[in-house]
C-alpha cells in the first residue's frame, strides 16, 4: 500500500494530452490507495512555511484571547466515537462569504494573521478546484455534470490544528481518532513531526468503515512528512459521486511509539492544516454518469449534502 507521488506540474502547465495523462494517474491512485502526495502543486513552499508559523503564533496566544475567536475550538471539544481528540483547532470558512466575518482574531490580538491566512486560503482553494477539475477530466464528465459545477461557490473550510506536546504512556491513544473525511477531497499539510496514519483496508476482510476498523484488527501505515508536497485524500462524498470507485480513506493521527523516539517521554508539538472541499450547499450528490451501468448499478441513492454535513457536525462536536 505505497502512497503514490504525483507531479502536478504537467496538469497545471501542460497541454490537453499532459492534462489527460495526469488525470488518469490521479484517478487510478485515488481509486486504489485513496491518498496521494502531490508535488509541484503551485503553492510556494515559503507560503506553506509561513502558514505554519502563523499557526504557531495563533495557538501560542493566551486562552482568554483565543476564546474570543468564534471558530476556535478548545482541546477536548471534538469527540470522535467517544474519544476526545487531543488538539485545539481553528476552522476557517471562505473569507469571501458573509459567514466568515467573525472568524478572525482581531488585528489587536494578532496583527497580520487575517491578511496572510486570507491569501493562503485562496491558494488552497485554487489547488482544490484544479484537483476537482482533474478528477472530472479523468471521469470524462460532460460540462453539465462536472464536479467543478457543484463546488463553484468554494464553500470549503480550512482546519488549522495544534496538537500540544503530550506525555507518552502505554495507554496513550491516538491524538485524533480514526475517521474518514466528509468532503469530496481534502488537502493536508502536516509538519515534519509526521503522525498521520492511513488505515490499510486490505488488512481487514470484507466491508470496513472507520467505525469498525480497529475492532476488526485493522492496521495503519505511517504517512511521513515530505518537504514541498501536499497530501490529497478522498472523502466520503467522492465515494458517493464515484459510485464506490474512489474509497474514502480511514485515517488518524497517532502518537509516536515511545520505543521509536529514544530518550523521549513526550510527543512533540504538532501542527497541521487540512483543507476540506465540501460541495456547495443545496447539492444533491449522486453517482456520476459513467460510474454505473446495468452490470454495476448505483450502490446508493442521492445524498443531500446539507443534511449529511449537518449530521456530521452534530456527531463530532460537544
Ligand atoms: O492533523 C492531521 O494531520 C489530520 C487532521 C484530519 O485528519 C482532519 O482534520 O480531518
Ligand atoms: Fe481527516
Amino acid at each position: 500500500m505505497d502512497v503514490p507521488t504525483i507531479d502536478f506540474a504537467p496538469f497545471l502547465r501542460g497541454g490537453r494530452e499532459d492534462r489527460e495523462a495526469i488525470a488518469k494517474t490521479v484517478d487510478s491512485a485515488l481509486s486504489s490507495v485513496g491518498l496521494i502526495y502531490v508535488k509541484n502543486h503551485g503553492i510556494p513552499d515559503n507560503e506553506v512555511n509561513e502558514a505554519f508559523s502563523w499557526l504557531q503564533r495563533f495557538f501560542a496566544l493566551p486562552n482568554a484571547k483565543k476564546r474570543t475567536v468564534q471558530r476556535y475550538r478548545e482541546m477536548g471539544r471534538e469527540i470522535i466515537r467517544s474519544h476526545p481528540s487531543r488538539r485545539e483547532a481553528l476552522n476557517l470558512a471562505n473569507p469571501s462569504l458573509d459567514m466568515s466575518a467573525d472568524q478572525w482574531p482581531t488585528e489587536e490580538i494578532l496583527p497580520g494573521f487575517r491578511d496572510f491566512m486570507e491569501s493562503f486560503w485562496q491558494n488552497c482553494a485554487r489547488l482544490l478546484h484544479q484537483l476537482i477539475d482533474c478528477v472530472s477530466l479523468a471521469l470524462e464528465l460532460p460540462e453539465e455534470h462536472s464536479l467543478s459545477k457543484c463546488h463553484s461557490r468554494s464553500c470549503f473550510s480550512m482546519g488549522c490544528s495544534y496538537y500540544p506536546e503530550t506525555l507518552i504512556t502505554h495507554e496513550t491513544g491516538p491524538r485524533m481518532g480514526a475517521h474518514s473525511d466528509s468532503c469530496t477531497l481534502t488537502l493536508l499539510f502536516q509538519d515534519p513531526t509526521g503522525g498521520l496514519e492511513l488505515g490499510d483496508r486490505a488488512s481487514v476482510q470484507g466491508k470496513v468503515s472507520a467505525a469498525n476498523f480497529e475492532q476488526r484488527g485493522g492496521t495503519y501505515k505511517p504517512i511521513d512528512f515530505r518537504e514541498g508536497m501536499v497530501l490529497v485524500n478522498v472523502g466520503y462524498v467522492m465515494g458517493r459521486y464515484s459510485n464506490g470507485r474512489n474509497k474514502s480513506t480511514i485515517h488518524r493521527v497517532g502518537s509516536p511509539d515511545v520505543a521509536a523516539v529514544p530518550g523521549r517521554t513526550e510527543t512533540p508539538d504538532r501542527y497541521s492544516i487540512a483543507f476540506f472541499g465540501d460541495p456547495d450547499p443545496g447539492t444533491i450528490a449522486d453517482a456520476l454518469p459513467g460510474t454505473y451501468n446495468p452490470e454495476n448499478p448505483k450502490r446508493w441513492g442521492p445524498l443531500n449534502i446539507d443534511e449529511y454535513l449537518g449530521g456530521i457536525k452534530e456527531k463530532t462536536s460537544t
